[in-house]
């Protein structure tokens, strides 16, 4: 299987080209274009990867999934679902349109920036035993103890923020959210910048097929039952307004990040993480997505 991987690799990096690097955070703007990598975490424990796995990318968009398993263990989904809706919205990843003209004012799912805000001020605890909360989980499901942010891309991206800080006074101003606006963008900011490689998120893929519990100890960290409810969101809406195509020439759950990351599983069986910094259009990574429908088709994996 390594050797057929390190060919989908290779076949599929003309797509590197199709893609360009995000500039609205700055310091993405400064990743290696052409890194791409693959790394697949089984449920039986085997690992391996192909290519750049070892290439260090920031997670962004990924940690949606996790921040949304914490705020269903904290506040259960009949009270999260009172803030967040299920829908996917067909717009881009950060847009605020339907945010106003679409009532009652919530954010349509967890997966969009807005979303996720409300997501995060939903983790109970102050600012930091919130972010303490997301890192300890970050790092028992990758088994990586040294798993923390990149300061340089937080720092951009809280700089430069402020559509993300117009939704949050917006989602303030309708009652999505409470408290203090920036305090709770610092926690966002800060998990969208854990920095992690291919074998994190594939294990965090892992994770998630094996519905919530670790495989080395069979820890059921969190409830199957949400473990459920996030890789649903991952069909319907984790690769955006790309999240159709994706279940039609893909056909697994999967969750995008600007980072180039793209974390991807096969329920009961494996985790997927592929890495490709260059963006298509919809901000997924270019060659990731055309490696992942490889992979699929390849080994028959999608789910319907
Ligand atoms: N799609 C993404 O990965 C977006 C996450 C990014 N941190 C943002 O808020 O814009």
């Amino acid at each position: 299987m390594e050797q057929k991987l390190k060919e989908i690799l290779e076949n599929n990096r003309h797509h590197v080209d199709q893609g360009t690097l995000p500039t609205y955070i700055p310091q993405l703007a400064k990743a290696n274009k052409n890194a791409l990598g693959i790394y697949i975490a089984d449920i039986s424990g085997e690992e391996f990867g192909v290519g750049d796995f070892q290439y260090p990318f920031t997670i962004q968009s990924i940690s949606k999934v996790i921040t949304l398993l914490i705020a269903l263990e904290d506040r259960g989904p009949e009270e999260l679902f009172q803030f967040v809706g299920m829908e996917p919205t067909g717009d881009s990843f950060n847009s605020m349109m339907k945010l106003e003209v679409v009532r009652p004012s919530k954010p349509f799912n967890p997966m969009i920036n807005a979303g996720a805000i409300a997501v995060t001020s939903l983790i109970k605890g102050n600012p930091e035993e919130k972010f303490q909360k997301i890192l300890d989980l970050f790092r028992k499901i990758t088994n990586n103890d040294t798993l923390d942010i990149n300061l340089d891309v937080y720092l951009s991206e809280k700089k430069t923020g402020d559509r993300n800080r117009a939704m949050a006074y917006f989602m303030r101003d309708v009652g999505v959210i409470d408290g203090e606006v920036e305090e709770n963008l610092d926690v966002y900011f800060r998990q969208c910048s854990l920095e992690v490689t291919c074998r994190d998120i594939a294990r965090i893929g892992r994770f998630l097929a094996n519905d919530g519990a670790l495989i080395e100890t069979g820890e059921q960290l969190v409830d199957p039952r949400y473990a459920k409810i996030a890789k649903t969101f991952m069909v319907t809406c984790g690769m955006y307004n790309a999240s159709g195509a994706f279940a039609i020439e893909v056909g697994i759950p999967a969750k995008s990040g600007v980072g180039g990351g793209i974390m991807a599983l096969v329920p009961g069986k494996m985790g997927i993480g592929v890495v490709g910094p260059a963006l298509d259009e919809k901000g997924n990574s270019s060659a990731g997505v055309k490696i992942l429908a490889d992979l699929a088709k390849t080994y028959n994996l999608s789910i319907f």
